[in-house]
């Protein structure tokens, strides 16, 4: 279970981006979060592995107050939040396999990974991961060589590898194709329901938050103005999130009726 307490974060330079938010999410859940550029959304899951502190009230995962763990406390919490990027962040330079081995880090001593010297348990755990995301063909293959489909697909697979109790996902399709965007959609809703993993998701486009969120989220300008089932988001519910009437930017499939 995640807990926000009232989180506010205000930004040296005074930008409140988190204002008095107050939710639970149950385990396992699959939320989306939506909302304006600037609304708050990669703040507000960024909070959940301390990468933004708050400045005032709190967040909680399962018994842990993330701002009063120490250095090895949020350490320890890292290792369980895997988090996914708009850009992938991946090594471009080196092996699918190796990408995800990254993903272990936090179980290896520094001096075993440095040396890439993981163990095959950690091997094995890379491997399923990427079987997860129907990849594992592409294991020995450099980074570089890969559509941002198949980029983004790794990507998943070296946060599965971390065995995270959290899966944070920035604007994960951002930068893909619409066909591809269900694609990997559909690999986190179904890793999601398959492993249990309590699931945050940025998104920007409108119809796809509605399409795959169980729970749909919507920030404005810091503060929670809708929490409820992605089925029950009409076009009103998206004008009350975004404070103005939709243009076809805001669904991916441009042109297509909400
Ligand atoms: N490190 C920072 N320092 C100062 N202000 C920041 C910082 N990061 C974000 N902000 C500001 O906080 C507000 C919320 O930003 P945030 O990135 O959380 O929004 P967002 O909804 O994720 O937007 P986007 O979709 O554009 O990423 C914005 O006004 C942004 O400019």
């Amino acid at each position: 279970m995640i807990t926000f307490d009232d989180a506010t974060v205000v930004y040296p330079g005074g930008v409140r981006a988190l204002d008095g938010l107050s939710l639970e999410i149950p385990e396992g859940e699959f939320v989306v979060i939506v909302g304006l550029s600037g609304a708050g959304k990669s703040t507000m899951i960024r909070t959940v592995n301390g990468l933004v502190p708050v400045t005032g009230g709190s967040v909680t995962v399962g018994d842990r107050r993330v701002d009063q763990l120490g250095r090895a406390g949020t350490r320890q919490l890292r290792a369980e939040v895997g988090m996914i990027f708009q850009a992938f962040n991946l090594v471009e330079r080196t092996s699918v396999l190796n990408n995800v081995l990254m993903g272990r880090l936090h179980h290896v001593p520094l001096w075993r990974s440095t040396l890439g010297l993981y163990g095959r348990e950690d091997v094995e755990i890379a491997m399923q991961s990427l079987e997860l995301v129907e990849i594992v063909e592409k294991a020995y293959v450099r980074a570089s060589n890969l559509s941002g489909g198949q980029q983004q697909r790794v990507g998943i697979a070296r946060a599965l590898a971390q065995e995270p109790t959290v899966l944070l996902a920035d604007e994960p399709v951002a930068s893909l194709d619409p066909p591809t965007s269900h694609v990997v959609m559909k690999y986190l809703q179904e890793i999601n329901r398959r492993l249990g993993i309590t699931t945050l998701v940025n998104l920007h486009f409108l119809d796809l938050a509605r399409k795959y969120a169980d729970r749909l989220i919507g920030l404005r300008e810091g503060q929670l103005v809708f929490d409820g089932p992605g089925s029950e988001a009409t076009e009103e519910v998206f004008e009350q999130i975004y404070g103005r009437s939709l243009t076809a930017d805001d669904v991916l499939e441009g042109g297509a009726a909400l």
